[in-house]
């Protein structure tokens, strides 16, 4: 026996119970934020076909010539396409970028940001369904927001349970982002510092993260040195507290380091290509 956190003790938290026994909801989703600011999330609400189709959709995006992606460079407002080892997520000890590439949507609202609105063809001929993805992630962390409101008992005087909305309303302006990633196949040696996805933590409320088919997120629990894998469990989102809302709780729910790394096939050492869809939320 031992008492090192391990990556079957992450807290699977059956949504179902926000609509059958909300005070079981928000006792365990305190209880996740509060130990570890992260949890993964089953019966969420999304329907598996349209998630599989964004994924479809986004390996066909990132399959284009390097070319046609840099017509829709990511711009100053953050929307559009990250070239690989352009973002340095961990930039204290990371020498050389993230190897990685990803797209930034702006959130789907003509009236919010009309010129964000313009899309790669690709994803434009799916906006629907990419629009719906973004609106579905905010919703669910709407109703997650909601449960720690009552986890914090903000007097009804006060908005109460709706306390975190009106920061968080789709229609304003903020940095509210979906974003995708490719991790591109590579050779690794294991003296390489390469590195997927830098270590740091989320900068804004709540992160909504899907993984497909290859896992490498790590996450650093509190108070440990020792990295721990988050290993894809069907059927579940991955929900991560960020550094706002830890801000804004005091400390009480705690935003936690993680990073993506390579995952080496045997024996030849190469890491596989991965892909992931992220909602990051983020209040006003
Ligand atoms: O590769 C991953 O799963 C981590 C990516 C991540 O944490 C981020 O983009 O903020
Ligand atoms: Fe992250």
């Amino acid at each position: 026996m031992t008492d090192t956190f391990q990556s079957k003790d992450i807290p699977i938290i059956d949504f179902s119970l926000f609509e059958t026994n909300q005070s079981l909801c928000v006792q365990q989703i305190k209880l996740a934020c509060e130990n570890l600011g992260f949890f993964y999330l089953k019966n969420h609400g999304f329907n598996e076909k349209d998630v599989e189709e964004t994924f479809h959709r986004i390996k066909l995006y990132f399959d284009q010539s390097h070319e046609e992606k840099l017509n829709y460079k990511i711009n100053e407002h953050y929307f559009g396409y990250m070239d690989l080892r352009q973002e340095v997520l961990d930039f204290k000890t990371q020498k050389i970028g993230d190897h990685k590439e990803s797209f930034n949507f702006s959130k789907f609202d003509d009236n919010y940001d009309p010129l964000a609105q313009i899309l790669p063809p690709l994803f434009n001929e799916k906006k629907s369904l990419f629009s719906s993805l973004s609106k579905k992630c905010h919703q669910l962390c709407l109703k997650i927001l909601q449960t720690l409101a009552i986890a914090l008992e903000i007097p009804q005087s006060e908005g109460g349970k709706h306390w975190f909305e009106p920061k968080h309303s789709y229609d304003l302006k903020s940095g509210d982002c979906l974003r995708v990633i490719h991790y591109p196949p590579t050779v690794v040696n294991n003296d390489q510092e390469d590195i997927r996805a830098g270590s740091h933590s989320d900068y804004g409320s709540l992160t909504v993260l899907f993984q497909k088919d290859i896992g490498g997120l790590e996450i650093l629990p509190h108070n440990s040195t020792e990295w721990v894998p988050v290993p894809i469990i069907s059927n579940c989102v991955v929900i991560n507290v960020a550094d706002c809302l830890q801000f804004w709780s005091k400390g009480l729910f705690k935003s936690i380091k993680h990073r993506g790394i390579f995952v080496k096939t045997k024996p030849l050492s190469a890491a596989t290509e991965r892909y992931i869809e992220k909602l990051f939320t983020t209040n006003l």
